[in-house]
């Protein structure tokens, strides 16, 4: 199959980020898109960050285009992706690449809440797909999840923190007391923060993406004109304080509830029991809740902003799009999501070539040495332990017969469990090993 051709307009944090991923998982992508997805042109306005870009990538192959009207004008490009931001410009480019029957992939909420009807009404008539699964919670396949996979569900309501910048802020300031300002620096220095700041942290771009979600949650049209959108500019840090020392965290939440009556649509700080789990979202991670009358509430957690976190959703739009260009229309999504002949004849590991941590319980006889024997065993293995902890000496009865007893808790560092399995057959065998040892596997998950 041919390659799918992608101009590519923005040479910004995020559309860096789709070259970087791209490039990097060419292989991966192309087994599951089914053929290459190659940018053939990119435009923006610096020159030189263009030209950055491509020289770190060693891209040879993309063209340089000065006006960014000639990429969604160009024949030869199947799939626009527009990675400006902003509503003026970027929507005179996404309607010109609409009306020249281009398919358009876009991470630009603003644009998308404030001229979504009238752009995916043009889309409808041109037979082209506008996706935007980047435009709300960055990497997390929010919009998939409640278009697709909850489409069984009358959903009740939706709410999230999905402004990744303010998240980040309140974080911050809650735990190492910096204080607004700096905190939102370093927030633009990451790539987190729009052109604009102060649609974060007023609440504007939260109420953009929500805006999105309640239209795709209860199928009614987008109307941010309506929202009610309060930012954090006037939390301070004794609220944070306070409302901590009270059992809860301020969170900027977006919250879209159906009422028989009609449906809210607001962002505003928000008080959340410490113990829920959405309270514990940190940083710039961004975590929605979707509760829909058959399945219950959901929870969807990852990275809300940030250039390769926004590549992945972006890239996965343009997988989408060339899946309906070039697939076999009753086979669009393969259902091992890599097309049939493409897939990989990795083995699948034994257990015992698997590497982890371990959690070892090892009930001996009190006695001296028995430490460390069982140290110089994990030794031999190269097994290094990470934490020791020894209960104290007790009688356990009837099974002790007098002997005093203790537990040996260790917890290594990761290792191969063939290694581990050799040295616990030789920690069994010691005669002061007084009862089977108790092995649970370890993992950071992070
Ligand atoms: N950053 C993030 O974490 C996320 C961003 N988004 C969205 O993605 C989009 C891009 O954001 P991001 O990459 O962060 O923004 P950046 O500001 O980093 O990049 C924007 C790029 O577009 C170019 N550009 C801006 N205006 C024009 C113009 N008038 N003509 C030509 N080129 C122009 C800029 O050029 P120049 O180099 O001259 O400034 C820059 O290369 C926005 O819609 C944003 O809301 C969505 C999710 C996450
Ligand atoms: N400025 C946005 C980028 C991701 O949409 C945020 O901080 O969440």
């Amino acid at each position: 199959m041919t390659a799918v051709k992608i101009g590519v307009i923005g040479a910004g944090t995020v559309a860096g980020g789709v070259f970087h991923v791209l490039l990097r998982n060419q292989a991966e992508i192309t087994r599951r898109a089914g053929c290459k997805l190659h940018i053939v042109a990119v435009s923006s306005r610096t020159r030189s960050k263009i030209d950055n870009l491509l020289t770190t990538l060693n891209a040879n192959d993309v063209e340089v285009v000065a006006d960014p009207f000639a990429v969604v004008r160009n024949p030869n490009i199947e799939v626009v992706c527009e990675l400006i931001g902003g509503t003026t410009l970027a929507r005179e480019l996404v309607l010109e690449a609409i009306a020249h029957g281009k398919h358009v992939v876009t991470a630009n909420k603003a644009l998308l809440a404030v001229h979504g009807n009238e752009i995916f009404a043009k889309a409808r008539e041109k037979g082209v797909i506008v996706a935007f699964e980047a435009a709300v919670a960055g990497g997390i396949p929010i919009i998939k999840a409640v278009r697709e996979g909850l489409s069984a569900n009358r959903i009740q309501w939706v709410s999230g923190i999905i402004n990744g910048t303010t998240n980040f802020i309140l974080s911050e300031m809650r735990s190492k007391g910096l204080d607004f300002g700096t905190v939102l620096a370093e927030a633009q220095r990451l790539g987190y923060a729009e052109a604009d700041p102060t649609f974060d942290v007023e609440g504007v771009d939260a109420a953009h993406k929500l805006t999105l979600l309640s239209a795709i949650a209860f199928g009614i049209p987008v109307q941010f004109d309506k929202a009610y959108t309060e930012g954090i500019t006037k939390l301070t840090a004794q609220d944070i304080r306070y409302a901590e020392e009270l059992g809860y965290r301020i969170k900027l939440l977006g919250i879209t509830r159906r009422h028989p009556e009609g449906v809210e649509l607001r962002v505003h700080p928000t008080l959340i029991p410490s113990k829920r789990l959405i309270a514990n979202v940190e940083g710039a991670m961004n975590a929605v809740l979707v509760k829909g009358d058959a399945v219950g509430a959901t929870l969807y957690y990852g990275a809300g902003a940030g250039a390769e976190p926004t590549a992945s959703a972006v890239v996965a739009d343009l997988v989408d799009v060339t899946r309906l260009l070039n697939a076999d229309p009753s086979h669009r999504v393969p259902s091992l999501a890599f097309q049939h002949d493409a897939l990989d004849n990795a083995p699948i590991l034994p257990i015992s070539e698997v590497h982890t941590a371990y959690y070892l319980r090892i009930r001996v006889a009190d006695q001296p040495g028995v430490l460390a024997d069982i140290t110089r065993i994990l030794a031999d293995q190269q097994i290094s332990l990470d934490a020791v902890l020894q209960k104290e000496a007790e009688l356990f009865e009837p099974a002790s017969q007098g002997v005093a007893q203790t537990d040996l808790i260790l917890l290594t560092h990761q290792t191969q469990e063939k290694l581990m399995n050799a040295a616990l057959e030789k920690i069994q065998a010691l005669s002061s090993v007084l009862a089977p040892v108790t092995r649970i596997r370890m993992e950071e998950l992070n």
